[in-house]
């Protein structure tokens, strides 16, 4: 491995199992993650890892040199995740191997139930990146925060004076419905971007990518993010997606403190207790990814990471550890407080259409048959 090397990154995470209830990962399960991807790293499968968590959410950060989509790395991570809800099991964990929704693995994890963000990159001299861990939400969460820091001259500086990002980016967006995916040109398009994500739940940033003329290959991302949405593939309410996202930073793109400024705003977003009620992002220190009040509010962890010449992730750093994010904290509980005051009222219950991907109509099923006609 050298610079100017293509190198992967793969985030890949799921709930297997929470400690209590819905809370957080049990260490004897990171430990677990940590033994199998070791073993990993000796026999050369991946140069290097971390495990770790958000809530509930088992987290594996790798780099190796096989791509993305890779059966190698993904059996790797499902088979972690198979022998950690084993252990779950054993310690009586809440919701054992919950987000393993197939039996079999079949050559990919997408479409089985864990997260995945994955970008396969030409190695710079000097790689930052931050991986986000986000748990209680879901994919379209990021929408906001990744606009802002690629196509928001009010968020990110550069854009306005850095010639190298001038040009701005493009945006891979996905209709999760639908699944069909439109590519889009900021800042020429950015009303229309904006008509999409907006619809949160529905239009989702997946990636996004440099122009012709930056300085970067413009076929090789900048920011991904996972868009798994659990609920088409279990047919059912099984625990929000809690996604993912990977971002490089500096030199061209968003710098270190660009990409994280929009978690200075504890923006809405849907997921919190049930899957089924809008609150803040509140931005976090791993210690205190911990969603306990009201199963949340929902959370997002930033970890900074150098990658060095050999692919080594040098890292991670804590970043929502810093006190320039204890004024986001604070307004996030005070969201947290008003918005909680309206009880099973909408808007902080989610919308009814939304709803139908909870255990709502369960309810409303059995009430079906009072009705008359008015
Ligand atoms: O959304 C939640 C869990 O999401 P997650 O597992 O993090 O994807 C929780 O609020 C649960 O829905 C809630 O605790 C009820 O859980 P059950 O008792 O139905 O398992
Ligand atoms: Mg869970
Ligand atoms: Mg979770
Ligand atoms: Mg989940």
């Amino acid at each position: 491995m050298a610079v100017g090397e293509k190198i992967t990154i793969s985030v890949i995470k799921a709930d297997i199992g929470g400690w209590p209830g819905h809370c957080k990962v049990h260490p004897a399960l990171i430990e677990k993650a940590n033994e199998i991807l070791e073993k990993a790293k000796e026999e050369g499968t991946i140069i290097d890892f971390y495990a770790t968590y958000c809530g509930d959410d088992l987290q594996l950060i790798m780099t190796h040199k096989h791509g993305v989509d890779s059966e190698k790395i993904h059996g790797l991570a499902w088979n972690v995740f198979k022998e950690a809800t084993e252990i779950a099991k054993e310690l009586g964990l809440y919701g054992a191997g919950q987000d393993l929704l197939k039996d079999a693995f079949s050559g990919n994890v997408r479409g089985m139930g864990p997260g995945v963000a994955e970008m396969e990159i030409t190695l710079r001299k000097s790689e930052p990146i931050v991986t986000f861990h986000m748990d209680k939400t879901e994919p379209g969460a990021f929408n906001l925060p990744i606009f802002r820091m690629f196509a928001d001259p009010f968020n990110t500086a550069g854009l306005v004076i850095d010639p190298h990002m001038h040009m701005g980016f493009r945006f891979e967006i996905w209709d999760i419905k639908e699944h069909k995916r439109v590519v889009m040109s900021s800042p020429e398009e950015m009303y229309d971007i904006l008509a999409l994500i907006g619809a949160k739940s529905r239009y989702v940033i997946k990636r996004v990518y440099p122009k012709k003329g930056h300085k970067l290959p413009e076929d090789e991302p900048v920011a991904v993010i996972s868009t798994e949405k659990l609920y088409e593939i279990a047919g059912e309410y099984v625990g929000k997606d809690d996604p993912v996202a990977i971002v490089r930073a500096q030199s061209g793109l968003p710098a270190l403190g660009e990409v994280l400024e929009p978690f200075a705003f504890p923006h809405l977003v849907s997921g919190w207790m049930r899957g089924s009620h809008n609150g803040p992002i509140m931005p976090v220190p791993l210690k205190y990814a911990t969603p306990s009040r009201f199963d949340g509010p929902p959370r997002v962890v930033a970890l900074g990471w150098q990658i060095n010449k050999d692919g080594k992730l040098i890292g991670p750093v804590d970043l929502f550890e810093d006190v320039a994010f204890d004024e986001a904290r604070k307004k996030a509980l005070e969201i947290a407080d008003y918005m909680r005051r309206h009880g099973p009222f909408e808007p902080h219950r989610l919308p009814l259409e939304e709803m139908e991907y909870t255990t709502l109509p369960g309810v409303l099923e059995k009430l079906k048959d009072r009705f008359e006609p008015v």
